[in-house]
């Protein structure tokens, strides 16, 4: 039932809506802080139907509400006037600790036909039921609320996020809420964005109170060091703790109360002037070991930190994103109809939604994979991670990351995961078909909530990266014997590519003559193959499919004499002159796709099976 509710899809909201309209309230099916804040509406008399009384200041109200909260307009303004600039179609609320809004910025959602979110309205959950600004004061949490999670609007044609503004004693300032269409496919996005925005004015009050001080930047993960979720520690010239962000109260497993007026030592066991020392006049990069994990952090000098600026992640695509050149070169000789699903993907890819690719083993997943990550940019990371090749134990860790201690054998100071080294780059998960089930519900709902806790840890990394998953086998069909998540399917498969096999495709015997010529100018080898061989070559059935080809058109070139200058069957090895006069008989064909075995590999029954032999890809594990 609990993993039900992490699914938060309308199917369950309606199902919790017909519950509720039998006089029960389904937490089960509701995401907890959704279940909270039905649980208050309802004990307020607010049911779905229940007519709005919803005030609205006048504009003399407005001005006075703005002047009181001039603080926050002039912090905010500038960043959130150029966050909508990239969130087109998208509106923002810049709003008070009791819900009032003070600016709106964008577009101009109206829902239930008739009522307009603007400024001057009030959105206390108690007048308007469960809302996304009213429950992020609630909790004092950046929250998602799906368009049916509003309880007194069921037909509600947006979703909204918002984030809780705090000062650094602790107080709310206010908040960002951001509204979008119901129907985005990664609402996540939006909720990472919110926080972004929050993060950021954090750190532009951090910087206001101590730009004169020393500022320790830190966070679990490198990449993220210089971001705007790193948490920051104010410490004076002797060496004493002024001042904690809550960010940094989160990495440090501490509250920030408890950490103001401690000596630095007391936290990192390093001395102080050692500290220093390390940084001079310029900031330092240290690696921190801290009970329950390690950290990275960036230690700075006065006046040397400067809050990070907020680069959007996953915008909304550009109109027409160039490809890349390697994933152009890739599909330029590839059937149209293959190349334009490519290219598909690639756009998917873009605009923050999953792909899948499908196909045999040696149809070439993984090429794609790396072509499509590549048409983002070539300086992200890409890490792979083969689900089939790590015993179900190891997986998790691999995945998810731990902390030290967490197992036995863990590494000394824990390690962070595929995902979050994936982080601001693209993770490919290869053989995704053979996933354990029990995993299988511990990602999805890292899809679904784009943070990861590490085994053994209590904290939460944001995870920010594309995704392309790939299997040889046929996922709808795992789907439909059980052995695959339906819900994980979706989240992944948003464009599916099938890669065919190669003795599927058309022309193969032209398609053996440009492979030919791409490997003898990689080699400086200037031979071609003869008629009769091509013939040969194209009437076998390659149940290894490219990388089989390649292995023996490989081999044919580098074992043939110098002086040679055409290749035919007898230049072979022994080995493949059999293979290929025994020429395809009905029984050597490969497996379709659509079989299922028991194995990752579907070519046990082939004895001579040169994918079998492979090498792991060396990024992936
Ligand atoms: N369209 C293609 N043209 C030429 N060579 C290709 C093509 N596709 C793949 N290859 C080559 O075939 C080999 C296997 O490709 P790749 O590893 O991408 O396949 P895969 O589908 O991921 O295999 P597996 O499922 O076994 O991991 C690579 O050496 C790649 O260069």
């Amino acid at each position: 039932m609990t993993i039900r509710a992490a699914l938060r899809t309308p199917d369950v909201i309606r199902q919790a809506r017909e519950h509720l309209s039998r006089g029960q309230l389904p937490v089960d099916l509701l995401d907890a802080s959704i279940g909270r804040s039905w649980q208050r509406c309802l004990e307020h008399g607010l049911l779905p139907g229940t007519r709005l009384e919803l005030p609205r200041l006048d504009s003399g109200e407005l001005r006075l509400q703005r002047e009181a909260h001039r603080r926050l307009i002039e912090l905010a303004d500038p960043l959130v006037s150029r966050a909508v600039e990239d969130l087109r179609g998208c509106q923002l609320l810049l709003a008070t600790p009791d819900a009032t809004v003070l600016k709106s910025y964008g577009r101009d959602f109206v829902i239930d036909q008739r009522l307009r979110i603007g400024a001057g309205i009030n959105l206390d959950e108690r007048r308007f039921g469960t809302n996304a600004p009213a429950l992020a004061l609630i909790e004092e949490a950046p929250v998602l609320v799906k368009s049916c999670e509003h309880l007194l609007f069921p037909d509600n044609p947006v979703s909204c996020v918002a984030a809780p503004l705090f000062d650094l004693d602790g107080s709310c300032l206010g908040l960002i809420d951001l509204t979008f269409e119901a129907n985005h496919p990664r609402p996540e996005i939006f909720l990472r964005r919110v926080q972004q925005l929050t993060g950021a004015l954090g750190q532009r009050l951090f910087m206001h109170y101590y730009q004169q001080r020393w500022v320790l930047q830190v966070h679990a993960s490198l990449a993220e060091l210089d971001g705007v979720s790193c948490g920051l520690v104010a410490i004076s010239d002797t060496g004493f703790i002024l001042a904690v962000d809550s960010q940094a109260g989160r990495w440090l497993g501490q509250a920030a109360a408890s950490l103001t007026g401690q000596p630095v030592e007391a936290l990192f066991g390093s001395p102080w002037p050692a500290l220093q020392r390390q940084c001079e006049r310029q900031s330092a990069l240290l690696g921190l070991e801290l009970t329950g994990g390690r950290l990275f952090g960036r230690l700075n000098p006065p006046e040397q930190w400067q809050p990070a600026e907020v680069v959007p992640v996953a915008s909304p695509p550009p109109a027409a994103p160039r490809l890349g050149r390697q994933l152009d070169d890739l599909v330029a000789d590839w059937p149209p109809p293959l190349a334009r699903e490519a290219r598909r993907a690639a756009r998917a890819l873009a605009s923050g939604l999953p792909v899948l690719l499908q196909g045999d083993t040696g149809t070439g997943k993984e090429q794609l994979a790396r072509a499509l990550h590549a048409s983002l940019g070539e300086q992200r990371p890409f890490v792979a991670l083969n689900c089939a090749a790590l015993p179900e134990s190891l997986i998790e860790a691999e995945l998810f990351g731990y902390g030290e201690g967490a197992f036995t054998g863990a590494r000394k100071g824990g390690y962070g995961g595929r995902l979050v080294q994936a982080n601001g780059g693209t993770l490919l998960l290869d053989e995704i078909g053979d996933m354990p089930l029990a995993l299988q519900a511990r990602l999805l709902r890292v899809l679904q909530e784009r943070v990861v806790t590490p085994l053994g840890d209590h904290r939460e990394v944001p995870i920010d990266c594309e995704v392309i998953a790939a299997s040889h086998r046929d996922l709808e069909e795992r789907v439909a014997t059980g052995d695959f998540r339906e819900d994980l399917f979706y989240r992944l498969a948003a464009v599916v590519v099938e890669l065919p096999a190669l003795n599927e495709q058309d022309g193969l015997a032209a398609r053996i003559r440009e492979r030919w010529e791409a490997l003898c100018r990689a080699h400086g080898r200037d031979l071609t193959l003869d008629d009769a061989l091509v013939e040969r070559l194209a009437g076998y059935p390659w149940p290894g499919n490219w990388r089989e080809l390649e292995h023996c058109l490989e081999a044919a070139l580098v074992g043939a004499e110098p002086e040679r200058r055409e290749v035919g069957l007898e230049a072979l090895s022994p080995r493949w002159q059999r293979k290929l006069s025994a020429g395809a008989t009905a029984t050597d064909r490969p497996p379709a796709m659509s079989v299922t075995t028991d194995s990752p590999r579907s070519c046990a029954s082939w004895s001579a099976c040169i994918c079998c032999a492979r090498s792991t890809p060396t990024a992936a594990i």
